[in-house]
């Protein structure tokens, strides 16, 4: 697997404007190539920035909306339209301003549903194979990228350090417990997210530079998930301040501030 490219911009915001860019680019290239493209979106909040930085940008139109899949890398399991719900925010961020088709949009499924977490992460899976296609040698797409914000402790989606859904071989899992409420989520599991053919974790704030050093210095993803994900290509995409304790001779580092 290829070592991780790391790209360092200036700010937070500089950040999320250069990864939304970087996004449309990807998904017109993809188009081109494909005819198609999926992107796997994240929560928090430099991931929801950066979605908003698409839909202010004019190149936006650039990309064919209706031939893009979107899928979810987590979700909490709280009910449709709640404002903790990764859907809801990407929905006012991004999603309802732009035309895709309802069909290709993925949400990863509430308790309003009346699925259980573990149904809701089954019918996920289902949903997943049912899109895999036979070049893709598995259960799951290959996501031509997938976006990961990360968490002070490494964690990404809701893939929290030392919980069991860091073993689980299956691609999404429920979690209980998470340490970031909401306590119950749904999450694509490392497993699952491998498959992408291009990983983006992105990454903004002091907090987050100890992680960030950690995912790129061979720690176990047990204790750092961060480090465990890894797509075809992976770039870790930061501003300064998250990459303030990255030794220079780690990773492929582009400071592009
Ligand atoms: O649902 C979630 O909460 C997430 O998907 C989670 O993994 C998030 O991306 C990180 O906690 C970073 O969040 P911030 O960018 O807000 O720090």
């Amino acid at each position: 697997m290829n070592l991780p490219g790391v790209v360092v911009h200036r700010d937070a915001d500089v950040l999320a404007k250069a990864v939304a860019a970087r996004l449309i680019t990807r998904l017109v290239d993809r188009q081109s190539a494909a005819g198609t493209a999926s992107v796997v979106l994240t929560g928090g909040g430099v991931g929801l920035a950066t979605l908003a930085e698409v839909a202010a940008t004019p190149a936006r139109d650039a990309v064919d909306w209706r031939r893009l899949d979107v899928w979810w890398g987590d979700e909490r399991y709280v009910p449709a339209g709640h404002a903790d719900r990764n859907e809801t925010g990407a929905r006012a961020a991004l999603l309802d301003h732009v035309d895709l088709d309802p069909e290709r949009v993925h949400v990863m499924r509430g308790p309003d549903s009346g699925l259980s977490a573990e149904e809701s992460a089954d019918a996920y899976a289902a949903e997943l194979r049912r899109a895999a296609r036979p070049e893709d040698h598995g259960p799951v797409p290959s996501f031509d990228v997938l976006l990961l914000g990360m968490g002070p402790d490494g964690h990404v989606a809701s893939l929290f350090p030392e919980l069991p859904a860091l073993y689980d071989e299956r691609p999404v899992v429920a979690v209980h417990g998470s340490p970031k409420p909401p306590p119950t989520r749904i999450s694509l599991t490392l497993s699952a997210i491998k498959a992408a053919r291009e990983v983006w974790v992105i990454a903004a704030g002091e907090s987050k530079a100890k992680a960030a050093r950690l995912a790129l210095s061979g720690a176990g993803p047990m204790q750092v998930p961060a480090a465990g994900a890894r797509g075809g290509r992976t770039l870790f995409l930061l501003d300064r301040a998250a990459a303030a304790k990255i030794p220079p001779d780690l990773g492929r580092f582009a400071v592009v501030a």
